[in-house]
């Protein structure tokens, strides 16, 4: 089975693209599975920027086609926070439970309608000597008053998709797949898996 390294350490998402390229016959290959390599200092200001950086980084040391996606969620009633910063709002653990309190707590008295947001997730494809190609997806739907469901993982229990009444962690993993920013960016870059049965 023809591999693909995403340079990532986030296990929801490795999960989520292992899935999506099992449907081409290609194995996903996320760092944790490759402890050798390092961690990339994500010192961008934009979503492009940070992709870019993790995906060129370790295509470099790899000398092979690498898949960095960086993603985030963005609230408008929080001017568009917490954005390229999701990951680390509440602090540098990147403590899931902690970023979706510090959003309820910054929300707290502002109704439903004022409460739209949107996750965000460009996905950077580096091959060294070669232009990186960028891919974005985007869902949209509004942030919930309280947390609830299991599935998924970062703001997913407190983020409700447009046209759906439940989080995207009470929905299960194969709804979320379908929906998710990050299957609509993958959608973006099916042309070129569906033409080559590759990313290159
Ligand atoms: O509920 C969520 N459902 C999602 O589908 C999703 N996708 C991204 N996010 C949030 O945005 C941060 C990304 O930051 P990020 O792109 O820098 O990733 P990360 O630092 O977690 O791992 P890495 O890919 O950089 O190794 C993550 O930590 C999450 O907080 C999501 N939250
Ligand atoms: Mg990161």
């Amino acid at each position: 089975m023809k591999q693909i390294i995403i340079a990532t350490k986030n296990k929801g998402k490795a999960t989520e693209f292992k899935e999506f390229f099992n449907a081409y016959d290609m194995a996903a290959v996320s760092l944790n599975e490759r402890e050798e390599l390092p961690d990339v200092e994500e010192t961008g200001e934009t979503f492009e920027q940070n992709a870019a950086l993790k995906a060129e980084t370790i295509a470099n040391i790899l000398s092979q086609p690498v898949l960095a996606d960086d993603s985030g969620l963005i609230i408008d009633a929080l001017d568009g926070r917490p954005g390229v910063y999701s990951a680390r709002y509440a602090g540098e653990d990147k403590n899931d439970q902690a970023n979706i309190n510090k959003v309820l707590t910054e929300l707290e008295g502002v109704p439903q309608k004022d409460r739209t947001a949107r996750f965000i997730c460009v996905l950077a494809v580096a091959r060294p000597n070669t232009e990186t190609q960028f891919y974005q997806g985007i869902c949209n739907g509004h942030i919930s008053i309280a947390p609830s469901g299991k599935n998924g993982f970062g703001y997913d229990p407190i983020f409700i998709p447009d046209g759906y009444q439940e989080t995207m962690a009470e929905l299960s993993p194969k709804v979320k797949n379908q929906i998710s920013h990050r299957k609509n960016a993958i959608l973006q870059l099916e042309e070129t898996i569906r033409k080559n049965r590759s990313l290159y």
